[in-house]
């Protein structure tokens, strides 16, 4: 079919419309632009993210719906930002502060991807039940070490142990206590309000972690009665919906202490690392490397092996050894 030439009408006529919708456009930007001079930038920290909608909390507490300039890289649940209001409730994020700590999580193509930012407090859960896996259990210390942020142990649901038992399944903890990892003992059928718990977030930016069914969510609930009226302040103010709660967000405790919390979070595992950080991972050994007569000493048969007799005479224990191996194992 031929095809149909316009008229010089028609190509006018569809000229006048692109220019009318060019100048509204600009209109727009200018006077977005305007507003943007006016209002001076402000610091504030992002508390929840879903795609490229940000909620972000200003210094008095109030939220607001943001969106981020493209080549600022990617805010994440904790980040502190410099944004500006752009009208209307809403904002600019113009830049991305330094984090002090990143969470982060590898990606379906095993690239680190940054969960939450700036926390400094890693409770690590674990329980009578399921099984506790020191394996585990080390792998989350390591995994703060290498953060840089506290590691906190959180023993809960202890009303599974019967009290003759209850001595034997403390001392199974006891050297992480002695290595400066403070632990909690907590059971919400004996002690509903956590108040050991609460002292030990006060004043921290916390995120709880440990393997499925050791009580994590049964904490959270405990510790944020308010959850759901937070998420509704949250989605009220930034109209981004309540879906957005199974994104990483950042709570306030009611002492005004911080709760990061994700599902997605709570199981990470520690991601490929490199043999001289793994090192660093553990606190009692870190100071041992390099101490064997082998400098490539696999501290398995060898003599001399400094680590091992550390061992021997009750300075590491065992099965802290046994995690750094086999860690060490999967580097090589
Ligand atoms: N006996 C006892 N049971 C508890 C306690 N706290 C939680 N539970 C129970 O333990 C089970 C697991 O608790 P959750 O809070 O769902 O555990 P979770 O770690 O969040 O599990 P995931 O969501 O799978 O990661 C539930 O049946 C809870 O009712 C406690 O203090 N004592
Ligand atoms: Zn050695």
């Amino acid at each position: 079919m031929p095809r149909r030439r316009l008229s010089e009408r028609q190509i006018e006529r569809i000229r006048t419309i692109q220019d009318r919708r060019r100048q509204r456009l600009a209109d727009r930007t200018e006077a977005v632009l305007a507003e943007l001079e006016e209002a001076p930038p402000e610091a504030g920290t992002v508390v929840v993210r879903h795609g490229a909608n940000l909620a972000v909390e200003d210094e008095a507490g109030k939220v607001w719906h943001c969106l981020a300039r493209q080549n600022i890289g990617e805010p994440v649940c904790g980040d502190r930002v410099v944004w500006q209001p752009i009208g209307s409730g809403r904002g600019l994020v113009t830049a991305l502060m330094a984090r002090r700590t990143v969470l982060s999580r590898p990606d379906f193509a095993g690239r680190d991807k940054p969960l939450a930012a700036n926390l400094d407090q890693l409770v690590i859960v674990l329980a009578p039940r399921p099984e506790p896996s020191p394996y585990l259990l080390d792998q989350y210390l390591v995994a703060a070490e290498l953060i840089g942020v506290r590691a906190l142990i959180a023993v809960a649901k202890t009303d599974l142990v019967d009290e003759t038992e209850r001595p034997a399944f403390e001392q199974r903890f006891a050297h992480y206590g002695a290595l400066g990892y403070p632990l909690l003992w907590l059971s919400l059928r004996r002690d509903a309000t956590l108040a050991s718990l609460a002292a030990a977030l006060h004043g921290h930016t916390s995120i709880l972690v440990g393997q499925s069914g050791v009580g994590k969510s049964s904490l959270v609930k405990a510790l944020l009665p308010d959850r759901e009226i937070q998420i509704g302040r949250l989605s009220a103010a930034t109209g981004l919906g309540r879906h957005t709660t199974s994104a990483t967000t950042r709570y306030r405790l009611a002492d005004g202490s911080f709760l990061i919390d994700s599902p997605g979070v709570r199981s990470f595992r520690l991601g490929a690392i490199d043999p001289a950080d793994l090192a660093r991972g553990f606190r009692e050994l870190a100071s041992l490397i390099g101490h064997c007569r082998f400098s490539d000493c696999r501290h398995d048969r060898e003599p001399d092996c400094a680590l091992k007799a550390a061992v021997a005479d009750g300075r590491v224990h065992p099965e802290r050894l046994a995690t750094f191996l086999h860690l060490l194992g999967s580097c090589r």
